[in-house]
């Protein structure tokens, strides 16, 4: 028997899997919230080029050919950063860029990272 597909036959929860994170926009996230489990924060994790986890953030250092090229991904960053109203801490060098999210409010991950983050890796691949 073949059964036509559906939109309406698929959960809220599956249709957030099928779009990727660039496509999604931070949420403010409210004191109280529960962060990401470790086994949520391994699933986004695979979503991201290289980014590593320490405890309550996510991190990477991206490498430049000089300054200039840095401060303008630095600019890249911060126009992320306040159109998703989610904003990283920043190091930055000479040829480098280390860039960590974490969520404030909650005192731990929560999806907003990811999204910001994935944002960021696909800016550097173009
Ligand atoms: C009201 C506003 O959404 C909040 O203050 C935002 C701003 N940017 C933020 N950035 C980060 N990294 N974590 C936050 O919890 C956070 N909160």
């Amino acid at each position: 028997m073949y059964l036509e597909p559906t939109f309406t036959s698929l959960s809220e929860d599956i249709m957030d899997n099928v779009f990727d994170l660039t496509h999604k926009q931070c949420k403010p996230c409210e004191v109280g919230t529960p962060p990401l489990t470790q086994d949520e924060i391994i699933t986004l994790m695979k979503q991201l080029d290289d980014w590593v986890q320490y405890n309550q953030l996510i991190g990477k250092t991206f490498e430049f050919k000089n300054y200039y090229q840095t401060m303008a991904f630095v600019n890249v960053v911060a126009w992320i950063s306040h159109r998703e109203d989610h904003h990283p801490d920043l190091k930055v060098s000479y040829n480098r860029c280390q860039i960590e999210y974490s969520t404030h409010a909650i005192n731990g991950l929560s999806e907003n990272d990811f999204i910001c983050a994935a944002k960021v890796d696909a800016f550097f691949k173009i």
